[in-house]
Protein backbone atom coordinates (compact mmCIF):
# COMPACT_ATOMS: atom_id res chain seq x y z
CA UNK A 1 0.00 0.00 0.00
CA UNK A 2 1.19 3.62 -0.45
CA UNK A 3 0.36 7.07 -0.04
CA UNK A 4 0.35 9.75 -2.54
CA UNK A 5 -0.93 12.71 -3.39
CA UNK A 6 -3.83 13.74 -5.59
CA UNK A 7 -1.96 14.46 -8.49
CA UNK A 8 -0.34 11.13 -8.26
CA UNK A 9 -3.30 9.15 -8.00
CA UNK A 10 -4.72 11.21 -10.58
CA UNK A 11 -1.99 10.26 -12.87
CA UNK A 12 -2.27 6.11 -11.46
CA UNK A 13 -6.15 6.51 -12.50
CA UNK A 14 -4.87 7.93 -16.03
CA UNK A 15 -1.93 5.53 -16.44
CA UNK A 16 -4.58 2.35 -15.79
CA UNK A 17 -7.27 4.14 -18.25
CA UNK A 18 -4.44 3.91 -21.00
CA UNK A 19 -4.52 0.25 -20.51
CA UNK A 20 -7.71 -0.56 -21.05
CA UNK A 21 -9.51 -0.17 -17.67
CA UNK A 22 -12.58 2.07 -17.00
CA UNK A 23 -13.63 4.84 -14.40
CA UNK A 24 -17.20 2.36 -13.82
CA UNK A 25 -15.59 -1.11 -13.95
CA UNK A 26 -13.25 0.27 -11.25
CA UNK A 27 -16.25 1.94 -8.90
CA UNK A 28 -18.07 -1.48 -9.30
CA UNK A 29 -14.70 -2.79 -7.67
CA UNK A 30 -14.93 0.29 -5.05
CA UNK A 31 -17.99 -1.01 -4.22
CA UNK A 32 -17.94 -4.73 -3.60
CA UNK A 33 -14.63 -4.35 -1.77
CA UNK A 34 -16.04 -1.07 0.48
CA UNK A 35 -19.23 -3.56 1.23
CA UNK A 36 -17.00 -5.84 2.66
CA UNK A 37 -15.26 -3.19 4.97
CA UNK A 38 -18.39 -1.72 5.95
CA UNK A 39 -20.15 -5.21 6.62
CA UNK A 40 -16.92 -5.69 9.16
CA UNK A 41 -17.25 -2.25 10.57
CA UNK A 42 -21.87 -2.33 11.46
CA UNK A 43 -21.88 -5.86 11.76
CA UNK A 44 -25.65 -5.51 12.34
CA UNK A 45 -28.14 -4.82 9.54
CA UNK A 46 -29.06 -1.57 9.52
CA UNK A 47 -31.15 2.01 8.32
CA UNK A 48 -28.05 3.36 5.46
CA UNK A 49 -28.46 6.91 3.48
CA UNK A 50 -26.26 7.81 1.17
CA UNK A 51 -25.48 11.82 0.57
CA UNK A 52 -24.02 11.97 -2.61
CA UNK A 53 -22.68 14.63 -4.49
CA UNK A 54 -22.81 15.10 -8.39
CA UNK A 55 -19.31 13.72 -9.22
CA UNK A 56 -18.10 9.84 -9.09
CA UNK A 57 -17.25 10.27 -5.47
CA UNK A 58 -21.24 9.74 -5.44
CA UNK A 59 -20.49 6.98 -7.79
CA UNK A 60 -18.51 5.05 -5.21
CA UNK A 61 -21.09 6.26 -2.18
CA UNK A 62 -23.83 4.77 -4.80
CA UNK A 63 -22.36 1.10 -5.75
CA UNK A 64 -21.50 0.50 -1.95
CA UNK A 65 -25.02 0.93 -1.09
CA UNK A 66 -25.75 -1.30 -4.23
CA UNK A 67 -23.66 -3.89 -2.40
CA UNK A 68 -25.31 -3.70 0.74
CA UNK A 69 -29.02 -3.43 -0.45
CA UNK A 70 -28.05 -6.97 -1.90
CA UNK A 71 -26.69 -8.20 1.46
CA UNK A 72 -30.02 -6.74 3.27
CA UNK A 73 -29.65 -3.10 4.72
CA UNK A 74 -32.46 -0.76 4.83
CA UNK A 75 -31.04 1.78 1.91
CA UNK A 76 -32.11 5.14 0.56
CA UNK A 77 -30.26 8.07 -1.39
CA UNK A 78 -30.45 11.52 -0.79
CA UNK A 79 -28.56 13.19 -4.25
CA UNK A 80 -30.10 16.70 -3.86
CA UNK A 81 -28.32 18.36 -6.68
CA UNK A 82 -28.43 15.18 -9.04
CA UNK A 83 -25.64 13.05 -10.50
CA UNK A 84 -23.37 15.02 -13.62
CA UNK A 85 -21.12 12.20 -14.45
CA UNK A 86 -22.51 9.37 -16.56
CA UNK A 87 -20.78 6.90 -14.13
CA UNK A 88 -22.68 8.45 -11.18
CA UNK A 89 -25.93 7.76 -13.53
CA UNK A 90 -25.53 4.45 -14.23
CA UNK A 91 -24.96 3.46 -10.40
CA UNK A 92 -27.98 5.51 -9.61
CA UNK A 93 -29.79 3.33 -11.97
CA UNK A 94 -28.87 -0.02 -10.19
CA UNK A 95 -29.53 1.11 -7.49
CA UNK A 96 -33.27 2.36 -8.89
CA UNK A 97 -33.44 -1.28 -10.28
CA UNK A 98 -33.10 -2.44 -6.61
CA UNK A 99 -36.00 -0.32 -5.31
CA UNK A 100 -33.35 1.80 -3.78
CA UNK A 101 -35.34 4.98 -2.56
CA UNK A 102 -34.68 8.81 -2.49
CA UNK A 103 -34.98 10.63 0.84
CA UNK A 104 -34.09 13.70 2.73
CA UNK A 105 -34.98 12.32 5.97
CA UNK A 106 -31.34 11.72 7.07
CA UNK A 107 -32.04 11.94 10.91
CA UNK A 108 -33.71 8.48 10.60
CA UNK A 109 -30.69 7.04 9.42
CA UNK A 110 -28.10 4.92 11.49
CA UNK A 111 -25.27 5.33 9.50
CA UNK A 112 -24.46 7.93 6.98
CA UNK A 113 -22.44 7.35 3.34
CA UNK A 114 -21.00 10.25 2.68
CA UNK A 115 -19.68 10.66 -1.11
CA UNK A 116 -20.46 14.81 -1.44
CA UNK A 117 -16.75 15.57 -2.83
CA UNK A 118 -13.69 13.03 -3.34
CA UNK A 119 -10.71 14.01 -5.54
CA UNK A 120 -12.63 16.34 -7.53
CA UNK A 121 -12.63 19.04 -4.90
CA UNK A 122 -11.11 21.94 -5.73
CA UNK A 123 -10.75 25.26 -3.07
CA UNK A 124 -13.01 26.16 -0.79
CA UNK A 125 -16.61 24.19 -0.47
CA UNK A 126 -19.40 26.10 -1.91
CA UNK A 127 -21.61 27.85 0.39
CA UNK A 128 -24.63 24.99 -0.10
CA UNK A 129 -22.44 22.44 0.31
CA UNK A 130 -20.88 23.61 3.54
CA UNK A 131 -24.33 23.86 4.88
CA UNK A 132 -24.93 20.31 3.92
CA UNK A 133 -21.77 19.13 5.54
CA UNK A 134 -22.55 20.97 9.10
CA UNK A 135 -25.90 19.86 9.14
CA UNK A 136 -24.66 16.31 8.67
CA UNK A 137 -21.99 16.59 11.33
CA UNK A 138 -24.54 17.52 13.56
CA UNK A 139 -26.83 14.72 13.39
CA UNK A 140 -24.52 13.01 15.42
CA UNK A 141 -24.70 9.84 13.38
CA UNK A 142 -21.58 7.22 12.34
CA UNK A 143 -20.37 8.43 9.12
CA UNK A 144 -18.56 6.82 6.23
CA UNK A 145 -16.29 9.13 3.64
CA UNK A 146 -15.92 7.59 0.82
CA UNK A 147 -12.17 8.03 0.12
CA UNK A 148 -11.80 11.37 1.39
CA UNK A 149 -14.63 13.37 3.95
CA UNK A 150 -15.84 16.27 1.73
CA UNK A 151 -14.10 19.47 2.34
CA UNK A 152 -11.00 18.01 3.52
CA UNK A 153 -7.69 19.47 1.43
CA UNK A 154 -6.61 15.77 0.05
CA UNK A 155 -2.75 16.99 -0.06
CA UNK A 156 -2.54 18.96 3.62
CA UNK A 157 -5.02 17.46 5.64
CA UNK A 158 -6.88 21.27 5.72
CA UNK A 159 -10.30 22.01 5.92
CA UNK A 160 -11.58 24.17 3.35
CA UNK A 161 -13.05 25.84 5.70
CA UNK A 162 -14.63 22.74 7.43
CA UNK A 163 -14.90 18.90 6.39
CA UNK A 164 -17.15 15.73 7.49
CA UNK A 165 -16.08 14.75 10.83
CA UNK A 166 -16.49 10.70 9.95
CA UNK A 167 -15.85 7.81 11.47
CA UNK A 168 -14.63 5.91 8.79
CA UNK A 169 -12.80 6.99 6.13
CA UNK A 170 -12.51 4.41 2.86
CA UNK A 171 -9.31 5.70 1.00
CA UNK A 172 -10.00 4.44 -2.73
CA UNK A 173 -6.81 2.50 -3.85
CA UNK A 174 -4.19 4.67 -1.55
CA UNK A 175 -3.59 6.70 1.36
CA UNK A 176 -4.34 10.10 0.68
CA UNK A 177 -1.32 12.48 1.48
CA UNK A 178 -2.96 14.61 3.33
CA UNK A 179 -4.41 11.90 6.15
CA UNK A 180 -0.63 11.39 7.28
CA UNK A 181 -1.14 15.25 9.35
CA UNK A 182 -2.72 15.63 12.77
CA UNK A 183 -4.71 17.76 11.30
CA UNK A 184 -6.74 15.26 9.56
CA UNK A 185 -7.16 13.28 12.28
CA UNK A 186 -10.55 14.24 13.49
CA UNK A 187 -12.36 14.70 10.16
CA UNK A 188 -11.13 11.06 8.92
CA UNK A 189 -11.64 9.02 11.85
CA UNK A 190 -10.35 5.76 11.04
CA UNK A 191 -8.53 5.60 7.05
CA UNK A 192 -9.20 1.94 5.87
CA UNK A 193 -7.42 1.69 2.50
CA UNK A 194 -9.78 0.22 -0.21
CA UNK A 195 -7.46 -2.24 -2.22
CA UNK A 196 -9.35 -1.73 -6.19
CA UNK A 197 -6.06 -3.48 -7.84
CA UNK A 198 -3.89 -0.55 -8.91
CA UNK A 199 -0.79 -1.74 -9.72
CA UNK A 200 2.35 -0.33 -7.76
CA UNK A 201 2.85 3.31 -8.47
CA UNK A 202 5.62 5.08 -9.62
CA UNK A 203 5.89 7.66 -6.68
CA UNK A 204 4.82 7.84 -3.33
CA UNK A 205 5.96 6.44 0.19
CA UNK A 206 5.13 2.97 0.63
CA UNK A 207 3.05 1.58 3.52
CA UNK A 208 5.63 -0.34 5.83
CA UNK A 209 3.52 -3.12 7.23
CA UNK A 210 4.43 -6.33 9.59
CA UNK A 211 4.66 -8.86 6.23
CA UNK A 212 7.35 -6.50 4.96
CA UNK A 213 8.99 -6.50 8.10
CA UNK A 214 8.71 -10.42 8.26
CA UNK A 215 11.05 -10.55 4.92
CA UNK A 216 13.62 -8.28 6.30
CA UNK A 217 14.38 -10.51 8.89
CA UNK A 218 17.62 -12.19 8.89
CA UNK A 219 17.99 -16.12 9.87
CA UNK A 220 20.13 -16.38 13.15
CA UNK A 221 23.47 -17.68 12.86
CA UNK A 222 24.04 -20.29 15.69
CA UNK A 223 27.65 -20.20 15.17
CA UNK A 224 28.28 -16.81 15.19
CA UNK A 225 30.59 -15.01 17.98
CA UNK A 226 29.53 -12.47 19.99
CA UNK A 227 31.56 -10.01 17.37
CA UNK A 228 29.57 -11.07 14.31
CA UNK A 229 26.41 -11.14 16.31
CA UNK A 230 26.13 -7.37 16.53
CA UNK A 231 28.96 -5.43 18.28
CA UNK A 232 28.40 -1.11 18.92
CA UNK A 233 30.12 1.93 20.41
CA UNK A 234 27.58 4.11 22.14
CA UNK A 235 28.61 7.42 23.04
CA UNK A 236 25.70 8.90 24.40
CA UNK A 237 23.98 10.67 28.07
CA UNK A 238 26.39 13.41 29.93
CA UNK A 239 25.77 14.70 33.52
CA UNK A 240 22.60 16.25 32.54
CA UNK A 241 21.47 13.75 31.05
CA UNK A 242 22.88 10.47 32.25
CA UNK A 243 19.73 8.08 31.92
CA UNK A 244 20.07 8.94 27.93
CA UNK A 245 22.77 6.21 27.85
CA UNK A 246 21.32 3.61 29.84
CA UNK A 247 18.24 3.92 27.09
CA UNK A 248 20.03 3.86 24.41
CA UNK A 249 22.24 0.87 25.92
CA UNK A 250 19.25 -1.27 26.98
CA UNK A 251 17.69 -0.47 23.78
CA UNK A 252 20.55 -2.35 21.99
CA UNK A 253 21.14 -5.16 24.33
CA UNK A 254 17.54 -6.17 24.17
CA UNK A 255 17.54 -6.09 20.28
CA UNK A 256 20.49 -8.91 20.34
CA UNK A 257 23.31 -7.48 20.48
CA UNK A 258 26.54 -9.40 21.37
CA UNK A 259 28.90 -7.05 22.78
CA UNK A 260 28.36 -3.11 23.46
CA UNK A 261 31.24 -0.60 24.28
CA UNK A 262 30.04 3.00 26.24
CA UNK A 263 32.09 6.01 25.69
CA UNK A 264 31.96 7.62 29.68
CA UNK A 265 33.24 10.38 31.49
CA UNK A 266 34.27 9.29 34.30
CA UNK A 267 34.59 5.33 34.97
CA UNK A 268 31.65 5.71 37.74
CA UNK A 269 29.17 5.92 35.07
CA UNK A 270 26.68 3.21 36.09
CA UNK A 271 26.72 1.24 32.57
CA UNK A 272 24.36 -2.27 32.42
CA UNK A 273 26.99 -5.02 33.38
CA UNK A 274 27.10 -6.17 29.97
CA UNK A 275 29.01 -3.02 28.74
CA UNK A 276 32.02 -2.03 28.39
CA UNK A 277 33.01 1.17 29.43
CA UNK A 278 35.90 3.39 27.27
CA UNK A 279 37.17 6.39 28.65
CA UNK A 280 36.58 9.48 27.12
CA UNK A 281 39.94 11.24 27.31
CA UNK A 282 41.48 8.06 25.61
CA UNK A 283 39.01 7.61 22.81
CA UNK A 284 39.94 11.12 22.14
CA UNK A 285 43.10 10.85 22.06
CA UNK A 286 43.38 7.49 20.31
CA UNK A 287 44.64 5.74 22.78
CA UNK A 288 42.02 2.66 23.14
CA UNK A 289 43.57 -0.93 22.93
CA UNK A 290 43.09 -1.86 19.07
CA UNK A 291 41.96 -4.97 20.27
CA UNK A 292 39.13 -3.36 21.30
CA UNK A 293 38.76 -0.84 18.40
CA UNK A 294 38.67 -3.75 15.90
CA UNK A 295 35.72 -5.11 17.31
CA UNK A 296 33.69 -2.09 16.88
CA UNK A 297 30.78 -2.94 13.88
CA UNK A 298 28.36 0.14 14.14
CA UNK A 299 28.70 3.75 16.31
CA UNK A 300 25.88 5.55 17.55
CA UNK A 301 26.26 8.81 18.76
CA UNK A 302 24.21 12.05 20.08
CA UNK A 303 21.38 11.34 22.71
CA UNK A 304 21.73 13.10 25.98
CA UNK A 305 25.25 14.40 24.95
CA UNK A 306 24.92 17.69 25.12
CA UNK A 307 26.76 20.19 23.20
CA UNK A 308 30.38 18.93 24.22
CA UNK A 309 32.89 17.59 21.68
CA UNK A 310 31.71 18.86 18.72
CA UNK A 311 34.94 19.34 16.91
CA UNK A 312 36.14 15.72 17.39
CA UNK A 313 32.74 14.37 16.54
CA UNK A 314 32.83 15.76 13.51
CA UNK A 315 36.34 14.65 12.67
CA UNK A 316 35.57 11.23 13.82
CA UNK A 317 32.57 11.32 11.83
CA UNK A 318 34.01 12.56 9.16
CA UNK A 319 37.22 9.74 8.92
CA UNK A 320 35.21 6.61 10.02
CA UNK A 321 34.79 3.89 8.18
CA UNK A 322 32.15 1.83 10.34
CA UNK A 323 28.53 2.55 9.63
CA UNK A 324 27.36 5.28 11.77
CA UNK A 325 23.60 6.53 13.24
CA UNK A 326 23.49 10.25 14.54
CA UNK A 327 20.94 11.15 16.64
CA UNK A 328 19.81 14.52 18.55
CA UNK A 329 23.08 16.05 19.81
CA UNK A 330 25.10 14.81 17.39
CA UNK A 331 22.80 16.05 14.42
CA UNK A 332 24.75 19.63 14.39
CA UNK A 333 23.99 22.24 12.17
CA UNK A 334 26.34 21.72 9.36
CA UNK A 335 26.39 18.02 10.01
CA UNK A 336 24.92 16.94 6.72
CA UNK A 337 28.22 17.71 4.19
CA UNK A 338 30.42 15.89 6.39
CA UNK A 339 28.07 12.48 6.04
CA UNK A 340 26.56 12.73 2.60
CA UNK A 341 28.59 10.02 1.13
CA UNK A 342 28.59 7.75 4.93
CA UNK A 343 26.85 4.69 5.76
CA UNK A 344 24.85 6.81 8.02
CA UNK A 345 21.36 6.65 9.42
CA UNK A 346 20.07 9.84 11.43
CA UNK A 347 17.24 10.36 13.41
CA UNK A 348 16.03 13.89 13.86
CA UNK A 349 12.60 14.62 15.45
CA UNK A 350 11.07 17.36 13.95
CA UNK A 351 13.13 20.25 15.31
CA UNK A 352 16.49 18.70 14.78
CA UNK A 353 15.62 17.98 11.04
CA UNK A 354 14.61 22.10 10.90
CA UNK A 355 17.94 22.45 12.60
CA UNK A 356 20.23 20.32 9.65
CA UNK A 357 18.12 20.90 6.75
CA UNK A 358 16.58 24.40 5.86
CA UNK A 359 13.63 23.71 3.51
CA UNK A 360 9.84 25.61 3.97
CA UNK A 361 7.87 22.99 2.43
CA UNK A 362 5.86 20.61 5.15
CA UNK A 363 6.96 17.75 6.53
CA UNK A 364 6.51 14.85 3.74
CA UNK A 365 7.98 17.11 0.99
CA UNK A 366 10.80 18.09 3.40
CA UNK A 367 11.64 14.63 3.70
CA UNK A 368 11.28 13.85 -0.15
CA UNK A 369 13.20 16.63 -0.96
CA UNK A 370 16.14 15.68 1.71
CA UNK A 371 16.28 12.22 0.28
CA UNK A 372 16.46 13.11 -3.32
CA UNK A 373 19.46 15.74 -2.40
CA UNK A 374 21.32 13.18 0.38
CA UNK A 375 20.32 9.94 -1.71
CA UNK A 376 23.29 7.86 0.33
CA UNK A 377 22.31 8.94 3.99
CA UNK A 378 18.88 6.97 5.55
CA UNK A 379 16.95 9.54 6.83
CA UNK A 380 14.20 8.67 9.92
CA UNK A 381 12.16 11.37 10.62
CA UNK A 382 10.53 10.62 14.03
CA UNK A 383 6.98 11.70 15.44
CA UNK A 384 3.72 10.11 14.62
CA UNK A 385 4.11 8.54 11.48
CA UNK A 386 7.61 7.85 11.32
CA UNK A 387 9.15 8.35 7.78
CA UNK A 388 11.52 6.38 6.64
CA UNK A 389 13.56 6.39 3.37
CA UNK A 390 17.30 6.47 1.26
CA UNK A 391 17.36 7.72 -2.12
CA UNK A 392 13.97 6.87 -3.92
CA UNK A 393 12.95 4.47 -1.36
CA UNK A 394 10.35 5.92 0.76
CA UNK A 395 8.13 4.78 3.74
CA UNK A 396 6.14 5.35 6.25
CA UNK A 397 4.97 3.47 9.53
CA UNK A 398 1.72 4.37 9.83
CA UNK A 399 1.16 4.58 13.72
CA UNK A 400 0.41 7.35 15.81
CA UNK A 401 0.65 6.09 19.37
CA UNK A 402 0.86 8.99 22.44
CA UNK A 403 2.28 6.03 24.16
CA UNK A 404 5.29 6.70 23.05
CA UNK A 405 5.85 9.94 23.43
CA UNK A 406 7.32 9.79 26.65
CA UNK A 407 10.70 11.06 26.81
CA UNK A 408 13.81 8.64 26.04
CA UNK A 409 11.65 7.17 23.91
CA UNK A 410 13.92 7.86 20.51
CA UNK A 411 17.03 6.97 22.77
CA UNK A 412 15.44 3.48 23.10
CA UNK A 413 14.88 3.70 19.38
CA UNK A 414 18.53 5.17 18.13
CA UNK A 415 19.90 2.38 20.48
CA UNK A 416 17.70 -0.37 18.86
CA UNK A 417 18.95 0.97 15.28
CA UNK A 418 22.80 1.17 16.42
CA UNK A 419 22.08 -2.88 17.14
CA UNK A 420 20.65 -4.22 13.73
CA UNK A 421 23.15 -1.79 12.21
CA UNK A 422 26.11 -3.62 14.33
CA UNK A 423 24.75 -7.18 13.34
CA UNK A 424 25.00 -6.28 9.30
CA UNK A 425 22.03 -5.21 8.69
CA UNK A 426 22.04 -2.05 5.53
CA UNK A 427 21.25 1.12 7.20
CA UNK A 428 17.48 1.34 5.38
CA UNK A 429 16.69 -1.86 6.73
CA UNK A 430 17.91 -1.36 10.36
CA UNK A 431 15.81 1.80 10.58
CA UNK A 432 12.87 0.26 9.36
CA UNK A 433 12.47 -3.12 11.50
CA UNK A 434 13.65 -0.84 14.37
CA UNK A 435 11.15 2.29 14.04
CA UNK A 436 8.29 -0.59 13.30
CA UNK A 437 9.27 -2.73 16.19
CA UNK A 438 9.44 0.16 18.64
CA UNK A 439 5.51 1.75 17.20
CA UNK A 440 4.07 -1.50 17.57
CA UNK A 441 5.21 -2.14 21.30
CA UNK A 442 2.47 -0.27 22.93
CA UNK A 443 -0.49 -1.79 20.67
CA UNK A 444 1.21 -5.18 21.49
CA UNK A 445 1.28 -4.24 24.89
CA UNK A 446 -2.38 -3.13 25.70
CA UNK A 447 -3.43 -6.29 23.96
CA UNK A 448 -1.89 -7.88 26.43
CA UNK A 449 -3.49 -5.62 29.12
CA UNK A 450 0.11 -3.87 29.94
CA UNK A 451 0.70 -0.21 28.80
CA UNK A 452 3.54 1.94 27.78
CA UNK A 453 3.86 4.60 30.72
CA UNK A 454 7.39 5.76 30.58
CA UNK A 455 10.21 4.93 27.92
CA UNK A 456 12.01 2.03 30.00
CA UNK A 457 8.90 -0.45 29.53
CA UNK A 458 9.89 0.01 25.98
CA UNK A 459 13.32 -2.50 26.84
CA UNK A 460 11.31 -3.86 28.95
CA UNK A 461 8.36 -5.14 26.81
CA UNK A 462 10.91 -5.76 23.71
CA UNK A 463 12.61 -8.37 25.78
CA UNK A 464 9.76 -9.67 27.78
CA UNK A 465 8.13 -9.94 24.23
CA UNK A 466 10.69 -12.27 22.89
CA UNK A 467 12.77 -10.07 20.91
CA UNK A 468 12.02 -7.91 17.78
CA UNK A 469 11.98 -11.06 15.71
CA UNK A 470 9.20 -12.59 17.85
CA UNK A 471 7.49 -9.06 18.10
CA UNK A 472 7.28 -9.26 14.38
CA UNK A 473 6.30 -12.44 13.99
CA UNK A 474 3.44 -11.79 15.91
CA UNK A 475 1.93 -8.89 14.60
CA UNK A 476 -1.05 -9.20 13.12
CA UNK A 477 -2.71 -5.75 13.42
CA UNK A 478 -0.91 -3.74 10.93
N1 LIG B 1 -11.53 8.74 -11.60
C1 LIG B 1 -11.77 7.42 -11.47
O1 LIG B 1 -11.67 6.68 -12.38
C2 LIG B 1 -12.20 6.88 -10.20
C3 LIG B 1 -12.71 7.71 -9.26
N2 LIG B 1 -13.20 7.25 -8.15
C4 LIG B 1 -13.97 8.12 -7.31
O2 LIG B 1 -14.23 9.32 -7.96
C5 LIG B 1 -13.84 10.43 -7.18
C6 LIG B 1 -13.47 11.55 -8.04
O3 LIG B 1 -14.59 11.81 -8.82
P1 LIG B 1 -14.73 13.15 -9.68
O4 LIG B 1 -13.48 13.37 -10.41
O5 LIG B 1 -15.95 13.02 -10.48
O6 LIG B 1 -14.85 14.27 -8.59
P2 LIG B 1 -15.69 14.35 -7.21
O7 LIG B 1 -14.75 14.12 -6.10
O8 LIG B 1 -16.91 13.53 -7.26
O9 LIG B 1 -16.05 15.88 -7.18
C7 LIG B 1 -16.59 16.52 -8.32
C8 LIG B 1 -17.77 17.35 -7.92
O10 LIG B 1 -17.36 18.21 -6.88
C9 LIG B 1 -17.84 19.53 -7.16
N3 LIG B 1 -16.95 20.46 -6.49
C10 LIG B 1 -15.65 20.67 -6.73
N4 LIG B 1 -15.17 21.59 -5.89
C11 LIG B 1 -16.20 21.99 -5.11
C12 LIG B 1 -16.32 22.94 -4.06
N5 LIG B 1 -15.26 23.68 -3.66
N6 LIG B 1 -17.50 23.07 -3.44
C13 LIG B 1 -18.56 22.35 -3.85
N7 LIG B 1 -18.51 21.43 -4.85
C14 LIG B 1 -17.35 21.27 -5.48
C15 LIG B 1 -17.82 19.60 -8.66
O11 LIG B 1 -18.74 20.57 -9.06
P3 LIG B 1 -18.51 21.40 -10.45
O12 LIG B 1 -17.21 22.15 -10.26
O13 LIG B 1 -18.47 20.38 -11.53
O14 LIG B 1 -19.70 22.28 -10.46
C16 LIG B 1 -18.24 18.18 -9.05
O15 LIG B 1 -19.65 18.08 -9.07
C17 LIG B 1 -12.72 9.89 -6.33
O16 LIG B 1 -12.54 10.64 -5.15
C18 LIG B 1 -13.24 8.51 -6.04
O17 LIG B 1 -14.20 8.55 -4.99
C19 LIG B 1 -13.18 5.82 -7.85
O18 LIG B 1 -14.40 5.30 -8.24
C20 LIG B 1 -12.05 5.11 -8.55
C21 LIG B 1 -12.08 5.40 -9.99
N1 LIG C 1 2.25 10.51 19.01
C1 LIG C 1 3.20 9.67 18.59
N2 LIG C 1 2.89 8.64 17.79
C2 LIG C 1 3.84 7.77 17.37
N3 LIG C 1 5.13 7.87 17.69
C3 LIG C 1 5.50 8.88 18.47
C4 LIG C 1 4.58 9.84 18.94
N4 LIG C 1 5.26 10.74 19.69
C5 LIG C 1 6.54 10.35 19.69
N5 LIG C 1 6.69 9.23 18.96
C6 LIG C 1 7.94 8.47 18.75
O1 LIG C 1 8.65 8.50 19.98
C7 LIG C 1 10.02 8.75 19.76
C8 LIG C 1 10.39 10.09 20.42
O2 LIG C 1 11.71 10.42 20.12
P1 LIG C 1 12.37 11.80 20.54
O3 LIG C 1 11.50 12.92 20.12
O4 LIG C 1 13.76 11.78 20.07
O5 LIG C 1 12.30 11.73 22.12
P2 LIG C 1 13.47 11.69 23.23
O6 LIG C 1 14.48 12.68 22.78
O7 LIG C 1 12.80 12.10 24.51
O8 LIG C 1 13.99 10.31 23.27
C9 LIG C 1 10.21 8.76 18.25
O9 LIG C 1 10.53 7.46 17.81
C10 LIG C 1 8.83 9.15 17.73
O10 LIG C 1 8.58 8.65 16.44
K1 LIG D 1 -16.32 11.85 0.21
Amino acid sequence: MFVLSSSDIRFEEEKLFSMGQTPLALMSIVGAMSALKFIEDFKNVCKVVAVCGKGNNAGDALALLYNLKLKGYDCSIYQPWGAATEECRVQRELCRSLGIEETSDLKSADVIVEGLLGVGFYGNLREETLKLIREINNLNKPIVSMDIPAGLNSDTGEPQPDAIRAAYTYSIGFLKRGYLFRQSYEYTGKVIVIDIGFPPPENGLKIFTSSDAKTLIKKKDDFSHKVEKGSLLVWAGSKQYPGALRLCLEGALNMGVGMSFSIVEDEFSILPPETIPIAERDFISNEIDEKISKKFRAVLIGPGLTNKRETFIKEFVSKTSLPLILDADALFPDIVDLIKDKEVVITPHEGEFRRIYKNDSDRVERFEAFLEQFPNITLVLKGPNTLVGKGSQKYVVPIADCDLAVAGSGDVLSGMIGALLSTGYDTLTASLLAVFVHAIIPEIARQKNMRVTRSSDLIKLLKALGGFENIIESCDFI
